[in-house]
């Protein structure tokens, strides 16, 4: 299985360090990068004319060993250098051993070429790339191979510093990076192919890792011992807002397919106590006000904010809710409530924005998302969870997950009520709320993958189709764990 731990270029070159330290020498990790390369272009591609545009790191040096590769191989392989290695480098030291040709770094060498191996900056980018590098990728008219990342992507962030070219593929070494999931990243790498290249897993002891690529691997769903009742499965409270009621309906509905025991809408008012009545027949309907409803502590998750107006009492409920001591999942009505004023939402277990209401709430994230969504889990004590087709979770201890399963189907209305249902529901069972909020994104996605069942990835989803399939979803992650 993939590793789950997820190194930023920092990271990765401490994990480098603590190898070097140990005892492993640098040009043996170069030639098993640089092997890796050559091997997955041999896999996936035909024998054409390769250019290898190298850099002057050891980015480039793993360029120089894939291209010595590939010419052993029968391959015709030019390299064009955009400056030289630093004499003494591992990267110097694959240069000499290079004996083919060398051509200049020039647009017209890079749109001669078969297959163009992108191996000018990895892990060292420091800067946004010149425009005569632009200039030069932008040549190329056949596929391209970023050894570790497309160069100009930043591996901590997924964002280009300026530019970087569209991979075909792209092979990255030891373990991913949070550039090659996070968006326009994971589209910029193309297919990804992570190597082993001999560094032990004992390194990331020293590392200690906290962003994970977000899987069945990272958390556990709740077993329901034999003893079970529906009093020991949580109860999950929805208060309903006169408009929108759709919405809590969701919540609600998504909450009793993720297992909670007891789920029931809270109406404010008798018209929509009716309305809410003629949905599921499981769905209990509170028509006290939710404030009444405190007093019952086994009501311990509430869903705020689906269908909740974005107003002062919604706020007050929210306050109300946490003060009583029990657990809230924020999103909606009740993030908007608190734009610009993150304060008010101090005591939630998670919030579940949207880009938007992420903004409202905390300012825009801007490039470095991942640091974002962790300052602000940090500065509400709370699990936040940016969601989007690079779903970012991240807990106040300072781990974080990014989950890519999401399709396209999923940018739908109704989907984000479903996702915070989700997740209420699991914390109902027990789930802490770094798990119950990994895991209630993750099945999120795979509950709509099934409900797509091949349809193309973009094809309309109702919210309500997928819902169908989340217990279809938990089941299948239940029965594959021993
Ligand atoms: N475990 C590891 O960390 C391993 C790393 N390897 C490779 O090493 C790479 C990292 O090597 P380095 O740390 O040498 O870094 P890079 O090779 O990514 O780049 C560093 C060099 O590029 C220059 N530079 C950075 N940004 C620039 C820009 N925009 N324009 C011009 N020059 C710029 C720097 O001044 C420095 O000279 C990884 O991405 C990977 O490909 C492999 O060799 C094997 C093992
Ligand atoms: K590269």
């Amino acid at each position: 299985m993939t590793p789950l731990e997820l190194l930023a270029p920092d990271e990765m070159g401490r994990a480098d360090r603590v190898a070097m330290a140990a005892g492993m020498a640098g040009p043996t990790l170069m030639q098993a990068a640089g092997a890796a390369v050559a091997r997955a272009v041999r896999a996936r591609f035909r024998p054409c004319r390769v250019l290898v545009l190298a850099g002057p790191g050891n980015n480039g040096g793993d360029g120089y060993v894939a291209a010595r590769l590939l010419e052993q191989a029968g391959w015709p392989v030019a390299i064009a250098a955009l400056a030289p290695p630093r004499p003494g480098s591992d990267a110097a030291g694959a240069a000499t051993r290079w004996r083919g040709p060398m051509v200049p770094f020039a647009a017209e060498e890079v749109a001669r070429a078969g297959l163009v191996i992108d191996a000018l900056f990895g892990a060292g980018l420091a800067r946004p790339l010149e425009a005569s590098v632009v200039h030069v990728l932008q040549a190329a008219r056949a596929p391209l191979v970023a050894v570790d990342v497309p160069s100009g992507l930043d591996g901590a962030t997924g964002q280009p510093m300026g530019y970087a070219p569209q991979a075909a593929l792209t092979v990255t070494f030891f373990r991913r990076k949070p550039g090659h999931l996070l968006l326009p990243g994971r589209s910029l790498c193309g297919r990804l192919e992570l190597a082993q290249i001999g560094l032990p897993d004992s390194v990331l002891a020293e590392i200690a890792p906290s962003t994970f690529h977000n899987g069945p691997g990272l958390w556990r769903l709740p077993v329901r011992p034999p003893e079970s009742h529906k009093f020991s499965l949580g109860h999950v409270t929805v208060p309903a807002g006169a408009a929108l009621t759709g919405a809590a309906r969701l919540a609600a509905g998504a909450a009793r397919r993720a297992g909670a025991g007891l789920v029931s809408l809270a109406a404010p008012d008798r018209a929509t106590a009716m309305l809410l009545r003629s949905g599921e027949p499981g769905l209990m309907v509170a028509e006290e006000a939710p404030a009444a409803l405190l007093g019952d502590e086994r009501r311990n998750v509430w869903v705020l904010g689906p269908g909740l107006p974005a107003t002062p009492a919604t706020r007050d409920l929210l306050r109300r809710v946490v003060d009583a001591g029990r657990q809230v999942v924020a999103d909606g009505g009740a993030l908007t409530a608190a734009a610009g004023k993150p304060e008010a939402l101090h005591g939630v277990s998670v919030l579940t924005p949207h880009a938007g209401e992420f903004a409202r709430v905390f300012g825009a994230p801007g490039e470095d998302r991942l640091a974002a969504v962790r300052a602000a889990a940090a500065r509400l004590s709370a699990v936040a969870v940016l969601k989007g087709a690079d779903t970012i979770i991240a807990a106040p201890d300072g781990r974080a997950a990014i989950s890519d399963n999401a399709p396209p189907a999923l940018a739908t209305a109704g989907s984000g009520d479903v996702l915070a249902g989700m997740i209420a529901g699991l914390l109902a069972q027990g789930m802490a709320p770094f798990e119950a909020a990994c895991a209630g994104v993750w099945l999120h996605g795979a509950a709509a993958e099934r409900a797509l069942g091949g349809r193309p990835a973009g094809a309309p989803l109702l919210p309500e189709d997928f819902m169908a399939e989340i217990g279809v979803s938990l089941a299948s992650v239940l029965s594959s764990r021993p």
